[in-house]
């Protein structure tokens, strides 16, 4: 087999992103409206900070207001908590995210409870998990796993309805909404994990992978059925030989391009639809918010 085509995450992020910026006009024109994301970070881990770092600069490029907010890693969960209150009572914030992982004198389930379930841009409050379980209309989908399914759709001119598609980790900010959306795109899902027997058996199955494992390079070309999709949600920071540090994926790139018939590169793949599907969302909400009908992004 040839090398694999590459799926062009920046690009279609970029495209997306203007989409959203036509939406925010839209409102701003019709509606007066501008749409607000506020972002908390709680001290300073790493792989959260790489994700903070464009969405302001993206969310002002759209032409919406970004609420930024840097809390130390001491904050006690009843202040940050207070804040989320703060955020859910203001109009001019339609979007709500905080950073994930929290430090350990935080209980996280309890913060995500906190957050305005219409307000919930990252889809994790356990409403929006039972809207999306549900096929419900009103879910605010996870921006990864909801930017993994766009790269899809796009890839697959919206047939996926059949294909056989393994979601390797079961985390709830991916995996399991990923599950969900390929099960409402009427693929057949498995989803591996650490106590997955045969993984390789079960990728060999697959027209579509998604990878999303936190392990560098893990998922093997060999392991491929070859012609299949392959969608890299891993971001590792790893060392390279000559020193210094690169960004690599769950799938080793190299051999999975001789074997599938499409990839996601990591950088340049998922992440940007990350950031992009978060201003989606922006939008998305500020309209359900406003009784407007949402425009097509
Ligand atoms: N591009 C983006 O925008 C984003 C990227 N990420 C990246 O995606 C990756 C996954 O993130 P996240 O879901 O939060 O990670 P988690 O650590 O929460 O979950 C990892 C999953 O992988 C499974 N797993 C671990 N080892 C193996 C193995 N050897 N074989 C099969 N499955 C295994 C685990 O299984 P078990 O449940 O049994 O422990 C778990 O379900 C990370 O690299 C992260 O950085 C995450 C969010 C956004
Ligand atoms: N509440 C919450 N929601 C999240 O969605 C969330 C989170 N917490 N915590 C951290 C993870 C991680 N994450 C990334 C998003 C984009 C890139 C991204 O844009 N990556 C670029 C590379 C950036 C670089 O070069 O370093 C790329 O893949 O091309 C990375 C990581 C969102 N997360």
């Amino acid at each position: 087999m040839t090398d694999a085509a590459i799926i062009d995450g920046k690009a279609f992020a970029a495209g997306l992103r203007d989409r959203v910026a036509t939406a925010v006009a839209g409102l701003k024109r019709d509606h007066g409206l501008t749409p607000g994301l506020a972002v908390v970070l709680v001290g300073e881990d790493p792989a959260s900070q790489v994700y903070v770092r464009n969405k302001g600069k993206q969310t002002l490029e759209a032409g919406m207001e970004s609420y930024e907010f840097k809390l130390p890693d001491t904050t006690s969960q009843e202040d940050l908590l207070a804040k989320v209150h703060e955020l859910n009572a203001d109009p001019k914030v339609n979007g709500i995210l905080v950073q994930l992982p929290l430090p350990k004198q935080i209980d996280e389930q309890a913060v995500l409870a906190a957050i305005d379930p219409n307000k919930d841009v990252d889809g994790f409050h356990v409403v929006n998990v039972g809207r999306l379980n549900t096929g419900s209309a009103d879910a605010l989908v996870p921006c990864t796993p909801l930017g993994c399914l766009l790269l899809l759709r796009d890839y697959f001119g919206g047939a996926l309805s059949g294909k056989k598609a393994v979601v390797v980790g079961r985390s709830n900010i991916v995996g399991k909404p990923m599950f969900n959306l390929l099960l409402q795109e009427s693929c057949t899902v498995t989803v591996a994990h650490s106590r997955t027997a045969d993984l390789p058996a079960e990728l060999g199955q697959a027209d579509i992978v998604v990878a999303a494992v936190g392990r560098p390079e893990m998922v093997k070309g060999e392991w491929l059925k070859p012609g299949a999709v392959v969608i890299d949600v891993g971001i590792n920071r790893i060392e390279k030989p000559e020193g210094g540090t690169r960004l690599v994926g769950d799938v080793d790139f190299a051999g999975a391009s001789k074997v599938a018939a499409a990839i996601t590169p990591v950088p340049g793949g998922v992440g940007p639809m990350t950031i992009a599907c978060l201003l989606r969302n922006t939008v998305t909400a500020a309209c359900r918010q406003n009784g407007i009908d949402e425009p097509s992004m």
